[in-house]
């Protein structure tokens, strides 16, 4: 068991109270959770302020309190540590408690708006199909080699999320991926972890209700690459308005990609269709399962990320070329009959669904309709729900505005947010059906033969959240059930 002192080993304090030098059961940060033993970190959180529950975690055993701002009257047998940052202890004391398993691998993170779980997906692919044993932190689960473990975030709370790379650690993984949401970044939940790389995709619109502004948003990526130590790499997007910036003021190795200008890493699509992808990477052409032109940046991501992990070349495309992309992303089934072609894909920003409907424009043979069910998620950015409606009705030639994740909202309301950005010319092609399955349904009810259905926003999700009820709800296994009993 560790002692306090040395879980407390580089956080920045201002002044303790107390002995240090007891042993501590485990670490948290919610007094609901707290055991006999424990120490107990109060962080001021979005919704309230950790401190008020000191005492709670007291009543329940807690033999150590770390915080920002000492309560008036400290309780005699209990240790308070005050400290300039909780938010930031928690990471950096997590790392000391689990013996800092970031140090004892290699460990990538992936930035950036969209693209996050394909490109740490496929890196882990890649290096286990390479021969390594790996590690995968991802939005659709958590993964040590073939142990799947159900994930909660896409980058979990740093006690969580040490706890697992320990796991990984004792396991013998070598290589360890995983996303770095912006929420992540700015709640410090990897504050303490050592980064052998970052990986940024690109930056455009999402979370304005978190982050406020764009520019505070762009300000929280970049701080993750400021960050980065000079050992590492920082590999970006030179194709993103913003890729450069990112890397302004990072201590790491630079590295970029892109499939319009002189890179490191530069790719150029020859072709682009259902089969996949055939691209030249750095003058080598091959052929890759991914389909779209947003896919073959993720893949030059991942080709980079091998490259400046010491990877070989040839061995690192002929194992690419083989890979398929993530659950739930671009994922489609056609159906036996009529030759439908129903896409599912997670595409819940703006960006994600005008890539993800310019794709399917490309792939088009002839005149075939592009039907669009898409919805926007309650209790998240409001912002791009208009955005989201025109997107969809300015690249669909139907669209169904229906519900993603309501959670707490009314979904009408938010379709009614949809439906404001679409123009009056374009209103016509759309219909508004609050329930999803009725949507999928009406879909399939207005596709001709080879016609292209496009589910978008809930990928791989299994669930619906409804008024905080997590229903049994997945796009595609609705549309192959529909697709069956409607005989298409
Ligand atoms: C908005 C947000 O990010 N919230 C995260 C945040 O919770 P919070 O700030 O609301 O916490 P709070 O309720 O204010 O509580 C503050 C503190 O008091 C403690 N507390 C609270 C109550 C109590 O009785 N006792 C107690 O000790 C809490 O444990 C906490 O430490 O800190 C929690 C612990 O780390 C997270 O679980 C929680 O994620 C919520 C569930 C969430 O939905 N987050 C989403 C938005 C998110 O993080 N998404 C990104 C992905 C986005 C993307 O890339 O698309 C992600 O990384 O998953
Ligand atoms: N490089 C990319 N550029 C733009 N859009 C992309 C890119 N990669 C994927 N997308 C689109 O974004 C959707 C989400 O992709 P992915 O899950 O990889 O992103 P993410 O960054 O992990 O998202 P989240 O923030 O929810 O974790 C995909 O279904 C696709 O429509
Ligand atoms: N990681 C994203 C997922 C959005 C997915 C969409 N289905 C929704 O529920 O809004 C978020 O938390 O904003
Ligand atoms: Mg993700």
């Amino acid at each position: 068991m560790k002692t306090l002192r040395d879980i407390l080993y580089n956080v920045s304090i201002q002044s303790i109270h107390g002995s240090n030098d007891i042993s501590i059961n485990e670490l948290t940060t919610d007094s609901r959770a707290v055991k006999p033993g424990d120490a107990f970190i109060a962080v001021k959180g979005v919704h309230v302020d950790g401190h008020q529950y000191i005492d709670k975690a007291i009543s329940l055993g807690a033999v150590a309190i770390i915080c920002e701002t000492l309560p008036a009257q400290l309780t005699s047998n209990i240790c308070f540590v005050q400290v300039n940052n909780s938010a930031a202890a928690t990471g950096i004391m997590a790392g000391n408690f689990y013996d800092n398993p970031s140090d004892k691998i290699q460990l990538v993170g992936v930035t950036g708006t969209n693209g996050k779980t394909t490109i740490a997906t496929l890196l882990f692919r890649l290096f286990s199909k390479l021969g390594y044993h790996c590690g995968l932190l991802s939005t659709v689960q958590n993964q040590i080699g073939d142990t799947v473990i159900p994930s909660t975030h896409t980058t979990p709370d740093p006690i969580n999320l040490n706890a697992l790379l320990a796991k990984m650690v004792n396991d013998g993984c070598l290589y360890v991926f995983m996303e770095v949401s912006s929420h992540a970044i700015h709640q410090q939940r990897i504050a303490g972890l050592k980064f052998a790389g970052g990986i940024f995709s690109n930056i455009t619109h999402d979370h304005l209700d978190y982050h406020k502004t764009f520019d505070e948003y762009i300000r929280v990526k970049k701080s993750f690459f400021d960050n980065l130590p000079s050992n590492a790499f920082a590999l970006t997007n030179l194709d993103d308005k913003r890729g450069m910036v990112m890397l302004q003021n990072t201590k790491a190795k630079k590295a970029t990609y892109s499939l319009r200008t002189l890179a490191d890493f530069k790719g150029k699509i020859l072709e682009n269709n259902l089969t996949g992808l055939i691209m030249s990477v750095n003058d080598t052409e091959v052929h890759f399962r991914l389909i779209g032109e947003f896919n073959a940046y993720n893949l030059l991501a991942v080709y980079g990320t091998a490259i400046l992990l010491g990877m070989d070349k040839a061995k690192v495309l002929q194992a690419l070329s083989d890979i398929q992309g993530a659950e739930g992303r671009f994922d489609y089934i056609v159906s036996d009959k009529e030759q439908i072609i129903a896409i599912v894909d997670y595409a819940h920003t703006p960006d994600a669904l005008k890539n993800v409907l310019a794709t399917i424009k490309n792939l088009r043979k002839g005149h075939e309709q592009i039907i669009t069910v898409v919805g926007c998620g309650g209790d998240r950015d409001t912002a791009k729900r208009p955005i989201m409606g025109d997107v969809a009705a300015e690249s669909s030639d139907k669209v169904i505005l229906t519900s993603d994740n309501p959670r707490s909202e009314d979904p009408v309301a938010i379709i009614h947010e949809m439906e404001a950005g679409i123009p009056v010319h374009l209103k016509k092609k759309v219909l508004s059906i609050t329930d999803r399955k009725e949507a999928i349904k009406t879909a399939l009810s207005l596709a001709n033969k080879e016609d292209i259905i496009l589910v978008a926003g809930k990928g791989h999700e299994k669930y619906q959240e409804i008024n905080g009820v997590k229903h049994h709800f997945d796009d595609k296994e609705v549309l192959n059930e529909l697709m069956k009993l409607m005989e298409k």
